[in-house]
């Protein structure tokens, strides 16, 4: 094994397909460093998550490697693509598909929400992403703005959900575990019912809508203050104020739609295919951009390409 710059071990096998950057963010499962393909040269993100924060027996390895089988088989263009999936005997290594705009995290600045129209294109692409994985038979159950990763940095461009595998690869969520990250955007029935009758895919829906209000507002629904009851109990009472202030010039369809996501009893929430039929994202202009975004036309179809072909009343030896 070669140890890279900062003392990160990778296998050899690893070092010899890959060369190692430097780190382009960080989780709570792990470290998330730049590498390039050496045979290609196409930079690639790799996710490097120690095993002891995912306490595994031996099954759970076996379970890692039908899991990845399944997560190789996903394939959406709002999903991140897992390439590859190296493992040692305390770290796994994910090597995932590069987003050259980084987290959202980073693009929603603290009390500074995102314009509405941009908010709207975003969500509206994570939504297409989560309804995807849950007729796949996945929960992502961690769904927040690190998780959220953007293809450039421009404004309007595709938005890509990842980490859905994490939880999914390294052996099914405990709620301890659960409970170890930010409790930010975990739905109340994580808390109330998870131990006893579980929890389904409307907890997606939950932490859509906490970061969908996030987008917008710019500052979280549910978030530790002195004078305040805990995380934990706000979420449970499903307690949130959209401060006026930060929400003027927001329209009411999408405050609708915050609310209609941030409902504590599960059955009672917005699904993930209601929401998309929600007014608020009845926006021809929208649904085009994405559109346009997510299955970008082949380049024979686009007038760059038709540019360069002479046309057929045009001279030309007829090639
Ligand atoms: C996890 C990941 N890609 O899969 C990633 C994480 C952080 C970042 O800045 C860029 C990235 O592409």
């Amino acid at each position: 094994d070669l140890v890279s710059d900062d003392q990160t071990i990778f296998p050899k096998e690893f070092q010899e397909k890959y060369l190692v950057s430097r780190g382009i963010g960080t989780g709570v499962c792990g470290e998330v460093k730049l590498a390039f393909e050496r045979a290609t040269c196409k930079k690639v993100a790799v996710k490097i998550i120690n095993k002891k924060n995912f306490p595994s027996v031996g099954t759970a390895t076996r379970n890692a490697e039908r899991e990845i089988e399944i997560l190789r088989r996903i394939d959406h263009p709002c999903l991140i693509k897992t390439e590859d999936f190296y493992q040692t005997e305390d770290t796994y290594y994910i090597v995932l598909e590069l987003m050259e705009g980084g987290e959202l995290f980073n693009r929603v600045k603290a009390g500074h929400g995102l314009d509405e129209a941009v908010a709207k294109l975003y969500f509206y692409q994570m939504l297409m992403a989560v309804e995807y994985l849950h007729r796949n038979g996945i929960i992502h159950r961690d769904l927040k703005p690190e998780n959220i990763l953007l293809a450039s940095q421009a404004k309007t461009c595709l938005i890509k959900v990842t980490d859905f595998n994490q939880s999914k690869i390294l052996e099914g969520e405990t709620l301890s575990r659960t409970l170890c990250g930010t409790p930010s955007y975990l739905a109340p029935e994580v808390f109330t019912h998870a131990a006893t009758t579980g929890y389904g895919p409307a907890v997606d829906a939950w932490s859509l809508g906490v970061l969908l209000f996030v987008c917008l507002g710019g500052y979280a629904p549910f978030y530790e203050h002195p004078s305040r009851p805990s995380v934990q109990e706000q979420i449970i009472q499903g307690e949130f104020t959209m401060v006026p202030s930060k929400w003027k010039g927001i329209s009411d369809q999408a405050k609708d739609m915050v609310r209609k996501l941030l409902v504590v009893d599960p059955s009672l929430r917005l699904s993930i295919t209601s929401a998309l039929k929600h007014p608020w994202l009845q926006d021809p202009a929208m649904l085009a951009q994405a559109n346009k975004l997510m299955y970008p036309p082949e380049d024979s179809d686009t007038e760059l390409a038709h540019n360069k072909r002479p046309r057929e009343d045009e001279e030309g030896d007829g090639n």
